[in-house]
């Protein structure tokens, strides 16, 4: 690989991230479909996968004519789905309206949960009315659903949530959504509002119980360096004041002195290390709160909060397929954690797995992170650099085909969306290319 980075024509500005309502992706809680009688719920329908294995047939010409696969249709939705999608339908346009009035009545009728929320009410408040409704509109897919809600009341124990506030988010929720779909909203729907919710706040409440056996709700970590690379990213790394569980690729939530009660998502850099410490990336954007505060403010000494890790870009070690790596910018931070898991387990003789590592920024200078991977170009023979200045997805389609693959991406929304467009267009099925959700990256490292 030579060293000059591979430098890519971008017509224009790259396109801003437009669309704030993202659909969540493969790691979200999916197409709900199926059955929802409220307080429990269905068998999950078979995951969708590869197409299965065929049975060896001698002469396939004397059998019957071979029965296709063809995935199972979808499950109808149950009636309380319908509704609540018909709900979900009349108040898009409206959203924004739906979600103030909402926390107005929250704040009004129980000003004792105020506390919880940061006193900047713009993400935040965004993501807890965005996951009601994601959730309540996915009631009858209770495989990934279940996951997704179990994950959300782990989650929602680092801000101090306690079972008994559920009831009083429900009715909140529940007059809002009546004072804005005057259209449909009838006592059917409504009752379908109620056994869904009753059975989301359930599943969120019975996760958060279980994990609070054995997992604190937050930890404290110190900061033990603070590495300026460029005038706007900084290398973080803290010390946790207790052992620190996660899996190289995943993610947690960071909460700095400065915001209180202020949370944003930032990958761990590294793999787990003997000496606990962790390291994140951040770049100091526009309006960031958070990240703001860690690149300008934040010094050896320093403590933060940190939730629990969380996400599943995470590798699978029981394949040995070939291993495509896209980080663009900061997004190089998972991705370096990845690559250091790969080496783990990869023996340093013999079988190894070929990884290829595409790191991409818009100017040369952001390519902040090239000392690392410069050694472990030099160290490791499995693994191909492949810096990119301008548009990372174009590169990387440049370089294909890329059949057999699986790849990891992330970075920037738009990077992601169209890294995924530009793999599935070079062969790589859409099982295989993962990232962390597209809602997720909305509320990234700001
Ligand atoms: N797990 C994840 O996916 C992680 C995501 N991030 C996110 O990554 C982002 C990194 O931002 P920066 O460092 O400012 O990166 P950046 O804006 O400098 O872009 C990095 C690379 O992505 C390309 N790119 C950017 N927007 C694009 C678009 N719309 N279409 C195609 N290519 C595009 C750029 O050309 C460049 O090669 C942050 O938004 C951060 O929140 C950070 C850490 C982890």
């Amino acid at each position: 690989m030579s060293d000059a980075p591979i430098t890519t024509r971008t017509e224009g500005e790259i396109p801003a991230v437009a669309d704030a309502r993202a659909e969540p992706d493969g790691h979200g809680v999916g197409n709900g479909v199926g059955v929802g009688n409220g307080v429990s719920l269905a068998k999950p329908p078979l995951p969708p996968g590869d197409e299965p294995p065929r049975a060896a047939v001698p002469d396939e010409a004397q059998q019957e004519p071979p029965v296709r696969d063809e995935p199972p249709p979808p499950p109808e939705p149950s009636p309380d789905a319908l509704l609540i999608r018909r709900t979900l339908d009349e108040i898009a346009p409206v959203a924004d309206r739906v979600t103030s009035y909402f926390y107005a009545l929250l704040f009004v009728y129980f000003p004792d949960l105020r506390v919880l929320f940061p006193g900047q009410m713009d993400v935040q408040r965004d993501r807890l009315f965005k996951s009601l409704l994601t959730a309540a509109e996915h009631v009858d897919n209770p495989q990934k659903l279940g996951a997704y809600l179990a994950q959300l009341g782990r989650g929602h124990r680092k801000y101090g949530t306690r079972a008994e506030y559920y009831p009083a988010v429900g009715e909140c929720l529940l007059a809002a959504l009546a004072q804005h779909a005057t259209c449909t909203w009838d006592e059917d729907t409504e009752a379908a509002w109620v056994r869904a919710y009753t059975a989301v706040s359930q599943i969120m409440i019975d996760a958060a119980d279980e994990d609070a056996r054995h997992t604190p709700p937050w930890w404290l970590a110190e900061v033990v360096s603070h590495d300026q690379r460029t005038s706007d990213i900084a290398i973080i790394t803290v010390r946790p004041d207790q052992h620190y569980p996660f899996t190289p690729g995943q993610y947690t939530a960071v909460e700095t002195p400065w915001w209180p009660r202020v949370w944003r998502h930032y990958s761990f850099a590294c793999a787990p290390r003997s000496d606990n410490l962790l390291s994140f990336h951040v770049r100091a954007v526009p309006a960031g709160w958070v990240s703001g505060a860690l690149v300008q403010r934040a010094r050896p000494g320093d403590v933060i909060r940190l939730g629990p890790a969380t996400g599943n870009l995470t590798v699978d070690h029981d394949t040995d397929n070939a291993l495509l790596f896209l980080g663009g910018g900061t997004g190089i931070a998972p991705i370096r954690a990845l690559v250091e898991d790969v080496a783990k387990h990869t023996p340093s003789v013999g079988w190894h797995r070929r990884v290829e590592l595409f790191y991409g920024a818009r100017r040369p200078d952001d390519l902040y992170d090239m000392d690392t991977q410069r050694r472990w170009e030099q160290a490791y023979p499995w693994l191909t650099l492949h810096p990119v200045v301008g548009d990372l997805p174009a590169a990387v389609g440049q370089h294909g085909p890329w059949p057999g693959f699986t790849a990891y991406l992330a970075g920037p929304l738009g990077m992601v969306r169209s890294g995924v467009a530009a793999l599935a267009a070079s062969g790589i099925p859409e099982q295989r290319i993962h990232h962390d959700s597209l809602e997720e990256l909305l509320y990234y490292g700001k």
